[in-house]
This record gives structure tokens, C-alpha cells and sequence, in this order.
């Protein structure tokens, strides 16, 4: 057995709370949001986990998010580095568009099909395959060697950006990703293999509510 790999979505974030396409805009997190960061954060703390360091996207609500959980697991100011390859999936022309009204516009079908198949990208904007070809090589790079070293590795990020990461982790077909949904705010906690498989994974919390 390696390190530890802690994967967490942001909080509600204003933008979830309209129910606007998000992608790389750069809404807050809804008070809702906060208090979802600091339940994952003290589930944390009460795993007992220390980090070694800590990743985040450029994005506002994945770092306040971030700054949250360290705080609650009394690690304020822990090193944390913000790469925009671990931003929400670019929305592309959807950013901005209420949910509904693109249903009511383009389908329901069509709506899920751009919000959770692997492949077929929102107009203008990233497919999950586009996502994990900028998530993934991060990955290998930057975070996967500290785990296999042995660190503790937090990861506060986005709902896209993660189920590129989860889908390969949790090895799923193209087909079994379209019903994965991330809960806001609670947290994966992988332990990996020598050969970077995944040894475990618990969730920290109740992703039953995802959509
Ligand atoms: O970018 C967004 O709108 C959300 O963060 C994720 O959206 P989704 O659930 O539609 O993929």
C-alpha cells in the first residue's frame, strides 16, 4: 500500500444553487456551499487524516472549498497548488444557460447526453474525454507519484474534472459513467497499490443525492 488520495468536489456554488451551466465560470459557494466544504472537512477530521499537500483548480469554489477542508482539518495555509487542468469541463456555449431551459430547447435526451456521456461534447465546450485528456496527464504527473510515494494527498476539484478521474480509478465503461453524479462536498478516499491500482475507496459521506 502507497499514500492516500482524497478526491472532493466543490460545495453548492451559486451558479449550482440557479441551476446555470457552469463549466469555467467563476461563481462563489452558496452558504449551503460552505457548510457542505465544512461537513466533508470534518469528516476528514474525524478520519483522522494529516495532508502532505493539497491541489485545486484556479476556480474560486473549488479553492475556497479546499481552504475549507484544510481548515478543518487544522491545516490552514498547508501547500496548495491551483492548476487550471483540474477546471470544471468547459461548457462551452451552454455557460451561463439555465438547465431547465436547455431541456426545454434541446431535449432532455440531448441534455444528458452532453452532461454525463464520455464522449460527445456540449456545443463549443469539452466532452469527459476532453476533460481527462488535460485531468488525467496532470494526474500521472503531478499528483500520482506523491501518492505513490507514501503522501497524503488532497484533492478539491470539480464534478467533471473528477469523474474523468474516478471513471479510470473506479475502472468504468463509457457506459457506467453516464450514472456517476458527485455530491458536493464529500470526499473519496482512495488508497492505492504499488502499481497505482486502487487498493481501497470509501466515500466520506452520502452521494445518493447527486444529480
Ligand atoms: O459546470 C457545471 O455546471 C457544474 O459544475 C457541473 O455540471 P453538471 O452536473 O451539469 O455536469
Amino acid at each position: 500500500m502507497t499514500g492516500t488520495l482524497v478526491l472532493v468536489r466543490h460545495g453548492q456554488s451559486d451558479w449550482n444553487l440557479k441551476n446555470l451551466f457552469t463549466g469555467w465560470r467563476d461563481p462563489d459557494l452558496t452558504e449551503l456551499g460552505v457548510q457542505e466544504a465544512n461537513a466533508g472537512g470534518k469528516a476528514l477530521a474525524d478520519y483522522g487524516i494529516k495532508f502532505d499537500i493539497a491541489f485545486t483548480s484556479v476556480l474560486t469554489r473549488a479553492q475556497k472549498t479546499c481552504n475549507i477542508i484544510l481548515e478543518n482539518v487544522g491545516q490552514t495555509g498547508l501547500e496548495t497548488i491551483k492548476d487550471q487542468a483540474l477546471n470544471e469541463r468547459d461548457y462551452g456555449d451552454l455557460s451561463g444557460l439555465n438547465k431547465d431551459d436547455a431541456r426545454a430547447k434541446w431535449g432532455e435526451e440531448q441534455v444528458h447526453i452532453w452532461r454525463r456521456s464520455y464522449d460527445v461534447p456540449p456545443p463549443g465546450g469539452e466532452s469527459l474525454r476532453d476533460t481527462g485528456a488535460r485531468v488525467w496527464p496532470y494526474y500521472l504527473t503531478e499528483i500520482l507519484p506523491r501518492v505513490l510515494r507514501g503522501e497524503k494527498v488532497l484533492v478539491a476539484a470539480h464534478g467533471n474534472s473528477l469523474r474523468s478521474l474516478v471513471m479510470v480509478l473506479d475502472k468504468l465503461t463509457k457506459e457506467q459513467i453516464l450514472g456517476v453524479n458527485l455530491a458536493t462536498g464529500v470526499p473519496m478516499v482512495y488508497k492505492l497499490n504499488a502499481d497505482s491500482t486502487v487498493a481501497s475507496k470509501e466515500v466520506l459521506g452520502d452521494m445518493s443525492g447527486a444529480h
